[in-house]
């Protein structure tokens, strides 16, 4: 087997079992070069111990990782290939910051003066002679980013980077990361929140105890959610009764007092009102959280969580298309609930049902 120079992680059938706990069951997903994927489920899905399997740091009970066609320990020198940064990770009290990289740069055969070049690149130049032990959160944390750049690695892994980072921290870690898989590099990025990495990442990997949810592109996942029209009207139960007319049956109020309606674009709710000369205020297409898709598929908030039929292994022909399961669970609400029933039985005022979502 040979370094085949792609950047390409392939984790195949992966397995981690850790007594009785069953941390990790045969996953497999694969990262492209050139994007930036999310590796995301809540905690103890078993990131950090898949991305340590992929790092060569813990032995799979079944399965094997690689990247550029190897297994980790098989890359010579692996830090040139990828730069890593784990959860935790210390520094040297007594080392300043250029020193603590220089030490590093030293032991991959990398040149002292690439300790100032990350430093420059993570944007820590001025912090070049101060010691860690004084840095804030987010100091360490590009420093522990400058320190996998050392190699200049095509493959970088990242458990949880945005902890302990401020907006701004947050948005240079964004443009950072974007920056380097336009580079044509790798980017797998963990979290355990999508909305923290929903604007940086291309593809993601949904995992929850263990197991594959999801995997494939964002825009994917995006495209099979159904999107809803937000009306507020002066008069909602006349609106409600209007679109009940016009054929539109999944109509339901918002805690703040406007009206949803699903299956229907912006245009035909604009064509409806003025047609039935009805005042509104306000028309807005919502589409359907995706956090909220997020933690349906990982069952955080539906008690246990359901088996979604799993994409193909690597090699099958790319990315999957998203399971169908979470479109339907997401449409359960406007059948259930149906608030204002045949015939009509009034407005509810906001406050009286049970909403599901109100304003994002
Ligand atoms: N060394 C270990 N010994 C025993 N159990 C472990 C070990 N490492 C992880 N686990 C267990 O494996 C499961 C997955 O843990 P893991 O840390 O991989 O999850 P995670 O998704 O990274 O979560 P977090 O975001 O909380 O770190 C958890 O139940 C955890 O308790």
């Amino acid at each position: 087997m040979q370094n085949d120079g792609s950047g390409r992680i392939v984790v195949q059938n992966l397995s981690k079992t850790f007594g009785p706990v069953a941390a990790v069951q045969n996953l497999s997903f694969v990262v492209e070069p050139g994007s930036v994927t999310g590796f995301l489920g809540p905690n103890g899905a078993g990131k950090t111990t898949t991305l340590r399997m992929a790092l060569g740091l813990v032995t799979p009970t079944a399965g094997q990782a690689t990247i550029s066609g190897l297994p980790y320990d098989k890359l010579g020198n692996p830090a040139r290939v990828v730069g890593a940064v784990l959860e935790n990770e210390g520094f040297h009290p007594k080392r300043t910051a250029r020193n603590h990289l220089r030490v590093y740069a030293a032991a991959i055969g990398m040149p002292d003066q690439r300790a100032d070049e990350v430093l420059a690149l993570v944007g820590l130049s001025s912090a070049a002679n101060r010691r860690p032990g004084g840095f804030s959160l987010g100091m360490r944390q590009r420093l522990a980013l400058a320190t996998a750049l050392l190699g200049n690695p095509q493959v970088l892994v990242l458990d949880e980077p945005a902890n302990g980072l401020d907006p701004e921290g947050i948005l240079w870690l964004r443009n950072f990361l974007r920056a380097y898989a336009r580079e044509g590099r790798t980017v797998l990025v963990s979290s355990h929140l999508l909305s923290e990495v929903e604007q940086t990442i291309d593809n993601v990997v949904i995992i929850a105890n263990g197991v594959t949810r999801y995997y494939g592109s964002l825009e994917q996942l995006r495209g099979g959610q159904q999107s809803r029209v937000l009306i507020q009207a002066a008069d909602p139960g006349a609106l409600v009764k209007a679109l009940q007319q016009a054929g539109y049956s999944q109509v339901e109020p918002t805690p703040d007092g406007r009206v949803a309606v699903m299956g229907v674009t912006r245009q035909q709710v604009g064509d409806l009102v003025a047609k039935s000369g009805l005042a509104v205020y306000g028309i807005e297409e919502d589409r359907a959280d995706l956090e909220r898709l997020f933690f349906q598929l990982t069952g955080q908030h539906n008690g246990a969580p359901q088996q979604y039929q799993q994409q193909p292994p690597p090699g099958g022909g790319g990315w999957g298309q998203p399971p169908q399961q979470p479109y339907q669970q997401q449409q359960q609400p406007y059948q259930q609930q149906q608030p204002y029933g045949t015939p009509p039985g009034g407005y509810q005022q906001p406050g009286q049902q049970q909403g599901w979502g109100g304003q994002r």
